[in-house]
């Protein structure tokens, strides 16, 4: 028998016994907890669809509690992915949750999807983000994931802007390192004439493009599977893709990754149509329109910090209700179920013309 390094066979074959001992307890284990999950579904009652059998906020403890455990040698994102395929596919024995997202396959947003729900559901690619909203409002799609805004490029207005009109809640969030390849149909740099990409994917590796490609045309489109896709066709051309692309559309990679900030990150919404009870350590989103006023900001913000409220964002939009209104985007932490977020909210209603909370979700976990 051929063994590697200088493990004597004997060892080998009494590891790989120890292995094989461990793996029949994992999956007895695994098929019990299927069993209990199956039974905590029933426990909900007859329920009309996946979506009502869906917790995030005891997801969001599981999985802080396997974080808490965790003492290696594997670490906590490899542990989390486990659980959360786990739970997944304990969550699909009643039915796979339907998951809208920007696609087509192979986007970054697909990645987030499979990191936030595990790979038991059923994705429905869309074309735009005002189509993953539309999908989640209508009931077509359970819950959907947009991208919301990146460390390097800063907040993706669009998505915002969104919620001006939409009535979709945030019930989740999710964090994802963006990794960026360059991909083509031979492999070779030499080949390449023209770029295709995302405005966003662009503006992240634009340090590396005009050092190792100045003279390739760059060319935007809507998403980076779609420049995978029109990479494919042609020899002088790549696109800027995940990695995940490459397999999808057949291309190679030629460098990567290659974006410009090594800790890239793209942080994701999931969209729901309701608000889930506190997880034990969440965010809340606010959009807030304020009347105009001299220190109306200053009011509307003033009850966050008397209630000991930390705020990770603030941005402003104009608010589509009259010329020079502004709507202010708020990330608060707490839950809007919470004594102190609820205090701080009455009393800013007297000095905002108007506040929707978009959503109280669980912090993303690793
Ligand atoms: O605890 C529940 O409510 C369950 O349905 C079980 C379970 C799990 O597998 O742990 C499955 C799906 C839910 O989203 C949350 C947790």
């Amino acid at each position: 028998m051929a063994t590697s390094g200088n493990i004597n066979p004997d060892d080998l074959a009494s590891l790989r016994e120890r292995i094989d001992g461990i793996d029949r307890t994992i999956q007895e284990l695994i098929a019990e907890r299927a069993q209990f999950a199956g039974q905590v579904g029933r426990a909900k009652g007859k329920l009309a669809a996946a979506v009502d059998y869906y917790r995030p906020e005891r997801e969001a403890q599981v999985l802080r509690r396997v974080v808490d455990r965790n003492d290696g040698p594997l670490g906590d994102e490899v542990l989390v992915r486990l659980f959360r395929e786990i739970m997944s596919a304990c969550l699909a024995q009643q039915e796979p949750l339907k998951i809208g997202f920007l696609g087509p396959e192979g986007t970054h947003s697909q990645q987030a999807v499979y990191k936030h729900f595990g790979h038991s559901i059923h994705g429905l690619p869309l074309g735009t983000i005002d189509e993953v909203f539309g999908e989640v409002q209508s009931g077509a799609a359970d819950f959907g994931v947009v991208p919301v805004e990146n460390s390097t490029q800063g907040t993706i207005q669009s998505t915002l802007d969104m919620f001006l009109s939409s009535q979709v809640k945030i019930c989740g969030e999710v964090e994802l390192r963006v990794h960026q390849h360059l991909l083509s149909r031979s492999g070779r740099i030499e080949d390449i004439e023209r770029v295709y990409s995302h405005p966003q994917s662009f503006a992240q590796c634009k340090a590396w493009l005009r050092q190792y490609l100045p003279d390739a045309e760059k060319i935007p489109l809507a998403s980076n599977a779609e420049a995978a896709r029109r990479a494919r066709s042609a020899d002088d051309a790549a696109a800027i893709a995940g990695i995940s692309a490459a397999n999808v559309y057949g291309l190679k990679a030629v460098a990567g990754p290659i974006e410009d900030r090594p800790d890239n990150t793209t942080r994701f919404l999931v969209l729901g149509r309701e608000l889930f009870p506190p997880s034990g350590n969440d965010r809340t989103s606010l959009l807030i329109f304020i009347k105009d006023q001299p220190g109306a900001l200053h009011h509307v913000l003033a009850p966050f910090a008397r209630h000991g409220l930390s705020m990770n964002r603030i941005e402003s939009r104009p608010g589509h209700t009259g010329r020079w209104q502004y709507a202010f985007f708020v990330d608060i932490g707490g839950h809007v179920e919470e004594d102190a977020v609820r205090a701080a909210l009455d009393e800013l209603a007297a000095f905002a013309q108007e506040v929707k909370v978009l959503g109280s979700y669980p912090v993303a976990i690793t």
